[in-house]
């Protein structure tokens, strides 16, 4: 096997034991058709064994175990958590974004955003994801007053710590380091000019390579699609994974976590198949009619409600039509 590079020093808290008679690895660039992968020995740019072609892909984090004399990835071993996203289109198929993780920073900035409404998603997603979000406020150096702005989006990020940093001042930079223990994966998702990019750069150092490239033709930046694993320097491992715009949520896993509030006041529901439309008895009805429940919030919880229903449904259609006898694979 071609040794590329010294081999990942920290392996991962929850390393899974290799099966007998083969190399463990993990998956820390994934490009068209080929993945690179981290063993003791080193790191190799391998195929993947062609039978393995019709399961699901691996992603960025994932253990897998290696034929040595064959040169091939054989097998993606069980996952501990998974960043998933549905892919758009008519099939919605979940795509593994990134394996393994223990954190997922979600990140927003500390201007203009009063409240936590356009990263719920972000955190539902985080929470089903199984592994634990944590919510990364930027820019606070543009941000006149930080603990009022930090306190008003705690208390709708229900269960989720709240940290505030400037990648400009570097103040909170060492908070967040220290909460990404050596060995351990994380992530970072959230909107777009969140600051996602700039805080990359500054837990990686120099360790992070650009992924916005020059097209040859002159028609402007676009992204690479390659997503990957880098070793920061407190030995943290983080999986930068590009292209997170179009977030749809897989399923509803996550909410429940991310609005426990919610979850909470639907046990009062006089029907345990209240509609929350007007029904009588219905606990959510009073709980926005004495003002115990945001009615933003409400909404938002209601909109990605149904984002998942119909991502559900929409599988469940896919899977009817698979079980028909279409055919047709992938
Ligand atoms: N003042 C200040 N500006 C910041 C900070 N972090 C990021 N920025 C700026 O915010 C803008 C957006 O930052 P990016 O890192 O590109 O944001 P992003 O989330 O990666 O955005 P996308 O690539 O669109 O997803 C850039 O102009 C950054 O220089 C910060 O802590 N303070
Ligand atoms: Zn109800």
């Amino acid at each position: 096997m071609t040794v590329l590079r010294p081999p990942v020093p920290a392996w991962g808290t929850a390393a899974p034991t290799p099966p007998a008679g083969s190399r463990l690895g993990r998956v820390v660039r994934v490009d068209r058709g080929l993945l690179t992968v981290a063993t003791a020995e080193g790191r190799a740019r391998l195929p993947l064994d062609p039978r393995l072609r019709d399961d699901a892909a691996p992603a960025v984090g994932d253990w897998v175990t290696v034929a040595v004399a064959a040169e091939r990835v054989t097998e993606v071993l069980p996952r501990r958590s998974a960043l998933t996203r549905t892919v758009a289109g008519r099939t919605s198929a979940a795509q593994v974004l990134a394996a393994n993780l223990d954190t997922v920073l979600v990140v927003d900035t500390l201007v203009a955003h009063a409240r936590v409404r356009r990263i719920e998603r972000f955190l539902a997603m985080a929470w089903g994801s199984g592994a634990t979000p944590l919510l990364v406020l930027t820019k606070a150096d543009l941000c006149d007053d930080v603990p009022a702005a930090v306190a008003r989006v705690a208390e709708d990020a229900v269960g989720v710590p709240v940290l505030a940093l400037s990648a400009v001042t570097g103040d909170g930079l060492a908070e967040l380091r220290a909460r990404l223990a050596p060995g351990s994966t994380c992530a970072v998702v959230g909107p777009s000019g969140a600051g996602k990019s700039t805080l990359l750069n500054a837990l990686a150092g120099g360790a992070r390579a650009t992924t916005h490239e020059i097209r040859a033709d002159g028609r402007g930046r676009h992204t690479t699609t390659a997503a990957e694993l880098h070793v920061l320097p407190g030995g943290a491992l983080l999986v930068d994974t590009p292209g997170l715009r179009e977030l749809e949520l897989a399923d509803d896993e996550g909410l429940d976590a991310a609005f426990a509030d919610v979850a909470e006041l639907l046990t009062g529901c006089r029907f345990r198949d209240c509609g929350h439309g007007g029904e009588p008895g219905c606990a959510l009805a009073a709980a926005l009619a004495d003002g115990r429940l945001d009615p933003a919030r409400y909404r938002a919880w209601r909109r990605l409600r149904a984002e998942a229903e119909r991502t559900r449904q929409r599988r469940a259609d896919r899977g009817a039509a698979r079980r028909g006898g279409a055919g047709q694979r992938r």
